[in-house]
C-alpha cells in the first residue's frame, strides 16, 4: 500500500503551509512526522483525512505505483490531538453504535466493544459513564479505538500517547507496532524519543517542505542535535 503526495500546495490566504511538496509513504513502515509549532502538520493530516481542501497538487493512494489513484476519506483513520466524541454518550454505547455503523469494516468482528474498551484499561464503571466525563486520556484511548477496530489503510495520528499513562503508553504502542506490516502509520509527535523508538523514518515539514530523516540517522546519538538545527535553519525568515 503506498500514499503519494504529490506536489502539493496549501495556503490559509497569504500564508503557505505547504509549497509543491512531494513524498510517498508506504505500509511496512511507521513515520514520525517532525516540525515546529504551527509547521502544518495538522493541516497535512486534514488534507490527507481530506477533512480540509487543498490549492494545487495530489494525494493518492493505491497498492502500488501502477494503482495509485484517488480514494474515499473511510481508508483513512484519524486520531486528532483533540478527541472529538459524542459527550451525551457513554464509552460503551459509543464504541457499539460505532461497531453497529462499521459493522462490514470491522478488522475482527468476533471482538466485543467491552472487550476492545477493556483491552485499552477502560473498566465497566469507565465504559458506562458519559464521554463528557472521561479525562483526557480516556477519550483518547477511546478515539484510538474508533481507528483500530476498523483497521483502515492509512492511520494517522496527530500528536498520539501524549495524555496516556506509561501503562497505556506501552500497550497502544505495542498495538500500533503490530499494525505497521498492513497499515500506512504516520504519526505527529514532538518527543523526538518517541520518534526513535517507534519510528522506521522520520518525516520533517520545514519550510513548507517534506524532508526525510535517512533511517540509519535515527539512533544516532546526534539525532537530536541534527533535527533541532534543521528545524532552526532559517529562523530568521520562519514566522515561528
Ligand atoms: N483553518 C485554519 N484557518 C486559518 N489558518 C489555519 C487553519 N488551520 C491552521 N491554520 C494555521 O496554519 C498553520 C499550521 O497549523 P497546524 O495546526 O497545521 O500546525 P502544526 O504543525 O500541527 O502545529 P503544532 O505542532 O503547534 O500542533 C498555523 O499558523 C495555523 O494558525
Amino acid at each position: 500500500m503506498k500514499l503519494a503526495i504529490k506536489d502539493l500546495s496549501k495556503a490559509f490566504d497569504d500564508q503557505v503551509i505547504l509549497k509543491d511538496t512531494s513524498y510517498t509513504f508506504e505500509s511496512g513502515k511507521i513515520y514520525g512526522l517532525l516540525g515546529r509549532n504551527g509547521a502544518g502538520k495538522t493541516t497535512l493530516f486534514n488534507c490527507i483525512a481530506k477533512d480540509m481542501k487543498w490549492n494545487s497538487g495530489e494525494i493518492l493512494l493505491g497498492e502500488d505505483d501502477q494503482s495509485l489513484g484517488d480514494y474515499d476519506p473511510l481508508n483513512i483513520g484519524y486520531v486528532y490531538a483533540t478527541p472529538h466524541l459524542p459527550s451525551f454518550m457513554t464509552g460503551l454505547e459509543f464504541i457499539t453504535y460505532f461497531m453497529e455503523v462499521n459493522h462490514g469494516r470491522l478488522r475482527d468482528p468476533n471482538i466485543s466493544a467491552t472487550s476492545y474498551l477493556n483491552q485499552v484499561g477502560l473498566d465497566q464503571a469507565a465504559q458506562t459513564r458519559l464521554l463528557r466525563d472521561y479525562s483526557t486520556g480516556m477519550k483518547n484511548k477511546v478515539q484510538m479505538l474508533v481507528s483500530l477496530i476498523v483497521s483502515p489503510p492509512v492511520l494517522l495520528l496527530d500528536e498520539p500517547l501524549t495524555s496516556f499513562d506509561p501503562v497505556a503508553a506501552k500497550q497502544m504502542k505495542d498495538f500500533i507496532i503490530s499494525l505497521k506490516k498492513d497499515t500506512i502509520i504516520i504519526f505527529s509527535t514532538h518527543i523526538l524519543q518517541l520518534a526513535q523508538e517507534m519510528c522506521d523514518e522520520i518525516v520533517l515539514l520545514h519550510q513548507q517542505q517534506l524532508h526525510p530523516v535517512t533511517a540509519s540517522d535515527i539512533h544516532t546519538a546526534n539525532f537530536e542535535a541534527e533535527v533541532v538545527e534543521m528545524l532552526s535553519s532559517g529562523e530568521n525568515t520562519d514566522e515561528n
